[in-house]
């Protein structure tokens, strides 16, 4: 389900007024290279501070998480990005370019899935597209083939002349994603883009964002609070908590910082409490999951002692495995205070 490259890439000989070089794709040059830099980003409204010296590089072709509890500030630093707000205190930097100084310019480079509706209810997903087009120059020329490929790329094939208002929920997120994509932008920036998808909807999201960045060298940076759905697709995960970076780098270091959590125990689930009684007393005892019990602190010379007593307490255990810390584990410990929002500010 790859995207059809665009009918507009230039060719020799081709246009190079303005208006051309506007929609023409930018040359995606080589991975590594920087395509945001924001530097002691600082946003305060009037009743909060929402970001308070952010700073971030995001290499071209990656895929960053920008993660945290509602109101950390994710949203907000897309906005920056976008040139939709101005800072309070630092810089912004999007291929080069100040968003706000440059923002027709940067904005034909993005593409932004915002937590709300940017569909017309009224018109047909085919018509969204047409006139998404429209308000970006797109020549007409493919135009009509290009988005039936989006949208049949993104599973709405034969629903395409229907209207957005009769679509469910995950319809009407793909044809949001099929409006943002049809500009073939370079950046894509996407609020909780998995929201009401099912799960194969999930999937395939996923693997478009992995060939979007891998394969086509565009670069990604996606707000979630999915943390396995980070762990999988992301080459870097920001944590963000009251408006500042607490962690970041790769999903599997930050992992490996949580640390080595214990071990897991599997066994039959009528025996749980048996379980969570022969093993009181052994640090932090957790229910996982059902029939899954975890031992946060125990030491490997003692997994022979608390299989003893949990045999002895009638407990069938299945499995013994060494349980490695989580994104989730870190994202735990981060965020072990309240959100904001659900503070006593
Ligand atoms: N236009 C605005 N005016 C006033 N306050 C705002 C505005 N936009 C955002 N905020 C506040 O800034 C903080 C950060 O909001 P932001 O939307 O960036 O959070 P978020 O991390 O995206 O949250 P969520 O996960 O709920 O989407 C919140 O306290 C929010 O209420």
């Amino acid at each position: 389900m790859a995207l059809p490259r665009p009918p507009w890439a230039p060719v020799e000989g081709d246009d190079v007024t303005e208006a051309a070089l506007r929609r023409a794709p930018v040359d995606r040059g080589s991975d590594g290279e920087s395509v945001i830099e924001i530097s002691g980003l600082t946003k305060r409204f009037p009743d909060v501070t929402a970001l308070d010296g952010v700073s971030l590089t995001v290499r071209r072709g990656s895929v960053v998480g920008l993660l945290g509890h509602n109101g950390a500030g994710k949203t907000t630093i897309l906005r920056h990005l976008a040139g939709l707000l101005a800072p309070s205190g630092g810089t912004v930097r999007v291929f080069g370019r100040d968003p706000l100084e440059h923002g027709t310019w940067v904005r034909r480079r993005i593409g932004m899935l915002p937590g709300t509706s940017i569909l017309d209810q009224r018109l047909t997903a085919r018509e969204n597209l047409r006139f998404a087009a429209e308000l970006f120059d797109l020549p007409a020329t493919g135009l009509e083939d290009r988005i039936a490929a989006v949208l049949g790329t993104l599973g709405l094939g034969d629903r395409l002349d229907e209207k957005v208002s009769g679509y469910s929920a995950g319809m009407r997120q793909r044809a949001t994603l099929a409006k943002v994509l049809l500009t073939d932008p370079e950046l894509l920036l996407l609020d909780e883009p998995s929201t009401a998808l099912d799960p194969v909807a999930q999937q395939e999201l996923r693997a478009l964002i992995r060939r979007a960045s891998h394969d086509e060298g565009r670069t990604v940076v996606i707000c979630t609070h999915d943390l396995a759905e980070a762990a999988a697709l992301c080459d870097d995960v920001v944590i963000l908590a009251h408006g500042r970076i607490v962690a970041e780098g790769n999903p599997a270091e930050l992992a490996a910082q949580a640390g080595t959590a214990g071990v897991e125990i599997e066994l039959a689930p009528r025996d749980e409490q048996a379980a969570l009684a022969a093993t009181a007393g052994r640090g932090e005892v957790v229910l996982e999951g059902p029939g899954r019990v975890r031992l946060a602190d125990v030491a490997r010379a003692d997994i022979p002692a608390v299989l003893r007593d949990l045999v002895a307490a009638g407990v069938d255990v299945y499995a013994v495995r060494p349980r490695a810390g989580t994104l989730e584990d870190l994202y735990l410990t981060l965020h072990a205070g309240p959100a904001r929002g659900t503070e006593e500010s």
